[in-house]
């Protein structure tokens, strides 16, 4: 046989092994999903980044090219999502917006409703992730260090000041971290002293349980619906830093309502846990 012949053999040989096993073992079925979402973001972030850097530099209007490269995902693994209350966003100034972060499938929620002129606080060590940490960067992204509190919050001080001369929006996850549980986790209070101290509004958005389409522990990527709703603004004008708590405890305590109430799988749930 030539040697060519041997190459296809032995492709044809992995790639039905691939197959077999896919069917076979959900397990590796979820991994390849993974490996393919992964896959796909660092292939448009590869593609994308040089010319982006080439043609417009970094630029908050460079989301738009996040957007339209990340989307196709979301018909690849069949997640629908139902928005409520897009008039919400209808806001011509700078806001806040806080939304609850369960998984990696968040990424295609934000890009779904991420309004016009919008940056997100990531930590910095997406920065790190090669073509990923490069396009974000592109994108406008702000890195924080969350190891580092005083660099994290003058990060942040430094946005309270340029966010109103630029009429910024900025997405912020309140939890700090993914949290796929039903209770949100405490909130860190950065989003509320940035609004505070830009005296911006903030909008709390929240994506209903995605268990129905991906878990993690059990290894579990399918087809699924998902409802956003984006909630009326809350006013911060006049209010003080004296305020922070209690804003981020509210905020927190409708955002958890909001979240039993939208996801099915968790109709009923009354008690609110603290
Ligand atoms: C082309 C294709 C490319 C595709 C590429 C794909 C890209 C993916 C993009 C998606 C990115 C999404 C990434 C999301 C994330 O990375 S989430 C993780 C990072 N984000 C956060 O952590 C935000 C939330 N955290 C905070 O807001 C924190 O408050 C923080 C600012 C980080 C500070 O941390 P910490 O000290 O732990 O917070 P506390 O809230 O507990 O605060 C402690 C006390 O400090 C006071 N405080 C807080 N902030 C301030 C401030 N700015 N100024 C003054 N004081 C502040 C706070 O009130 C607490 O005081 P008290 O204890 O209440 O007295
Ligand atoms: C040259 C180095 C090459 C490194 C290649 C790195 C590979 C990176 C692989 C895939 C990139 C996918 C990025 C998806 C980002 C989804 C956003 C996200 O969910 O971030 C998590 C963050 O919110 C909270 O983090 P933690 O829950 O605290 O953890």
């Amino acid at each position: 046989m030539e040697q060519y012949q041997w190459i296809l053999l032995l492709l044809t040989i992995f790639m039905t092994g691939i197959f077999f096993f896919y069917h076979q073992s959900p397990t590796f079925s979820f991994y390849c999903k993974m490996f393919l979402f992964n896959g796909w973001i660092i292939l448009m972030a590869t593609i994308l980044s040089p010319c982006i850097t080439l043609f417009y530099g970094r630029r908050v209007e460079n989301m738009k090219f996040m957007h339209l490269s990340i989307l196709p995902l979301k018909n690849i693994y069949g997640i629908k999502f139902m928005v409520q209350g897009s008039e919400n966003l209808n806001i011509k100034k700078p806001y806040v917006i806080v939304s609850n972060h369960q998984s990696c499938l968040d990424l295609l929620g934000m890009l779904e409703v991420m309004p016009e002129r919008c940056v997100t606080i990531a930590k910095k060590e997406l920065l790190y992730m090669g073509p990923v940490g490069w396009a974000c960067w592109l994108c406008g992204l702000i890195f924080i260090d969350r190891k580092n509190k005083k660099s994290a919050m003058d990060v942040m001080n430094r946005v309270a000041q340029i966010m109103r001369q630029e009429n910024l929006r900025v997405w912020m996850y309140p939890e700090g971290t993914r949290n796929p549980e039903d209770t949100l986790l405490p909130f860190k209070r950065g989003a509320f002293h940035l609004a505070l101290k830009a005296q911006v509004p903030i909008v709390p958005i929240v994506t209903s349980s995605l268990k129905c389409c991906y878990s993690y522990k059990e290894k579990k990527l399918k087809p699924g619906n998902c409802t956003i709703r984006i909630l009326p603004k809350i006013e911060t004008q006049g209010l003080g830093l004296e305020e922070v708590t209690a804003l981020a405890e509210s905020t927190r305590k409708l955002m958890q309502e909001t979240f039993y109430e939208i996801s099915e799988d968790l109709h009923g749930e009354k008690e609110m846990k603290p």
